[in-house]
């Protein structure tokens, strides 16, 4: 769907295809452990968060230079302009990388000299998100954002993502008030597998801006009831849910509930090369499934550029082409 649209929640590393992934593994000399780009598609069927992840941290794999950063974000960039997407706030996984070795300079480094020229070449504003991964100690995470210092002027926010269960928003309490102090804005994973009490604990601890998914709190009354007061934007992603098995299909998404209940959801892909579809694609898909209105997705579209961290006269630059939009 073509509406104009701004993508808040996307994590480059899921946005790289197979066919991109055997091309870096050549070019890198890294040996994937699948005979073909059909068999690793094949491998795309995950019972949970956790099942996702492996495949998703083992795929990581194949980047390892300035250059298959920007082939990365290069390639989401095409497909991001070819769904109506006008502005993306792209998630990165620094210590992921640093695992093996690539250090975080090498990371921003790619990703910044492709999201540099994202106007000029996609006519797609960026901004980049970093993110700690919640199932590693709070120190690693401290640690990251300290080597991040040199490139604050390249990130305009932290996050919380990998595996949430058991994880808590809690353990990075002092990690968010350090990315404060550095001037940094704040969002976490909140509510995808993980309990409630989870995003209470991410809007009062890591006093986040937006709960990246958030559908599980839906069963939580009074959470919802401060969430549509203070109008906390969460960044749903249908066809994650579904991979995932948080929801059972489409049809049963509670995305139009969210809407119904007065909360200011966006629709986005998450890793969109793993779960069936770009943004545009989740909308459609989504819109069909749920029987969404003109008006709902008029309503999605413009909340994805009010929960942006966009300036204001280019926010409302965005919002006036929402409202011009003809369907
Ligand atoms: N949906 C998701 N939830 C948590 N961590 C992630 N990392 C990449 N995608 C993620
Ligand atoms: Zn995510």
């Amino acid at each position: 769907m073509s509406i104009p649209k701004a993508e808040l929640h996307l994590h480059i590393e899921g946005t790289l295809e197979p066919e991109l992934a055997f091309r870096l593994a050549e070019r890198n000399g890294v040996t994937l452990p699948f005979a073909s780009v059909d068999e690793l598609r094949a491998a795309y069927r995950f019972d949970d968060l956790q099942s996702f992840l492996d495949l998703y941290y083992r795929l990581t794999e194949v980047l390892g230079t300035e250059q298959d950063f920007t082939d990365l974000a290069d390639a989401y960039l095409a497909r991001a302009r070819a769904q109506g997407v006008r502005h993306a706030e792209i998630f990165f996984d620094p210590q992921a990388h640093l695992a093996r070795k690539v250090p975080i300079e090498t990371v921003i480094g790619g990703l910044s000299a492709s999201l540099d020229r994202s106007q000029e070449r996609f006519g797609i504003t960026t901004g980049l998100i970093l993110c700690f991964l919640r199932d590693e100690p709070a120190e690693a995470a401290l640690a990251t954002l300290e080597a991040a210092k040199p490139y604050l002027d390249k990130i305009i926010a932290v996050g919380l993502d990998s595996a949430e269960v058991g994880n808590p928003p809690s353990k990075f309490t002092a990690v968010y008030e350090r990315a404060r102090e550095l001037g940094l804005r704040a969002v976490a994973h909140a509510g995808e597998e993980g309990p409630a009490s989870y995003v209470w604990e991410a809007l009062d601890l890591l006093r986040v801006e937006r709960i990246d998914h958030g559908i599980r709190s839906l069963e939580d009354p009074e959470l919802v009831e401060r969430l549509v007061r203070e109008r906390v934007p969460l960044t749903v992603c249908p066809f994650s849910n579904v991979r995932l098995r948080c929801v059972d299909t489409l049809a049963d998404h509670p995305l139009r509930r969210m809407l119904d209940a007065g909360l200011v959801a966006t629709v986005n892909s998450d890793d969109p090369a793993y779960f069936g579809g770009y943004v545009g694609q989740n909308l459609v898909d989504t819109t069909a499934a749920l029987g969404l209105t003109e008006d709902q997705v008029r309503t999605l579209a413009r909340n994805s550029f009010e929960a942006s961290f966009l300036d204001e006269p280019t926010r409302a630059r965005y919002l006036a082409e929402v409202e011009a939009y003809r369907f």
